[in-house]
């Protein structure tokens, strides 16, 4: 138990520039082992950036630690190893199989040149089968739906088995029933490995069924971190994303997020 005092991941200070304007500014969080960590806010927030900028894949200042070894000191394959991500919606080769790509995912376990094992195989095909995917494995990427595509890229990062899931907005173009059933797939690997989840969603009530504790970002700071009904507070939902919510205690006591339309009146008279 005393690895618990090491988090899985930790990001502390972390500013990030793009085209020469801060997009981060000072950014702090942390995930224990086996936490699911949800980053909310506004579009434009930085949500996205953030999870880019943990996975590595965007310049930044300030330190960022897996396991509670820098990133930055990772060799690619050890940090593969360690962090999947699954971004929103990557360019993605439309000839390419579903199953050739969903193994990409195993890349950092093959060796230089070499080919991947009967292991990798077995991998790729029990992500894709529980991913409701396996009828598609032989299927161009250009050939899919936007939700089919959508659970393609998470099948990729799940097949890289790291301790580690970032998920960009893994279910923005999923329906109901898909949506549940990848959020509870990726809680149940979650729960079974151990895994630690950070991820973004725009769904608050699902951010607060599925995830531990919220971070909320507003134009590329953290203006609010804890468990989701500390987060989720009417005045700063209404501060933050401009809105009229009522939020009421749901399933668990986890907080639901309700949108509430202005008086019909006030509403016509503005127009
Ligand atoms: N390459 C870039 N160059 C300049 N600005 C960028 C670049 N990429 C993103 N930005 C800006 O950074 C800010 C944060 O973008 P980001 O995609 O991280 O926000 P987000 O919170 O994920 O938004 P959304 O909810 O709309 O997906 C936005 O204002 C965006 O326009």
């Amino acid at each position: 138990m005393s690895g618990r005092a090491v988090p899985a991941v930790e990001a502390r200070g972390v500013g990030v520039t793009l085209g020469g304007r801060p997009v981060l500014t000072d950014v702090t969080l942390s995930a224990a082992p086996g936490q699911w960590l949800a980053v909310i806010g506004p579009n434009g927030a930085g949500k996205s950036t953030l999870l880019r900028a943990v996975a590595g894949l965007v310049p930044r200042e300030g330190e960022v630690l897996v396991e509670g070894t820098a990133v930055d000191d990772l060799r690619p394959r050890r940090r593969a190893r360690l962090i999947a991500y699954a971004p929103q919606s990557p360019a993605l080769p439309p000839d390419m199989s579903v199953y050739d790509y969903a193994l990409l995912g195993r890349t950092p376990y093959i060796a230089y040149l070499g080919s991947e094992s009967a292991r990798d195989r077995e991998v790729t095909r029990s992500v894709l089968e529980r991913l409701d995917l396996d009828g598609f494995a032989s299927r161009p990427l250009g050939h899919l739906s936007g939700g089919e595509r959508q659970r393609v890229v998470l099948a990729r990062a799940l097949v890289q088995q790291a301790p580690v899931l970032l998920l960009d907005e893994p279910t923005t173009a999923l329906d109901l029933g898909h949506q549940q059933q990848v959020l509870e797939l990726v809680d149940r690997l979650r729960l079974a490995d151990d895994l630690t989840v950070v991820t973004t969603l725009h769904d608050l009530s699902l951010a607060a069924q599925y995830a531990d504790a919220l971070v909320l970002l507003a134009a590329g700071r953290a203006v609010a971190a804890g468990p989701p009904a500390r987060v989720l507070a009417e005045p700063l939902l209404t501060e933050h994303f401009g809105a009229r919510v009522r939020v009421e205690p749901g399933p668990e006591g986890r907080p639901v997020v309700h949108l509430v339309r202005p008086p019909v009146s006030s509403a016509t008279e503005k127009a």
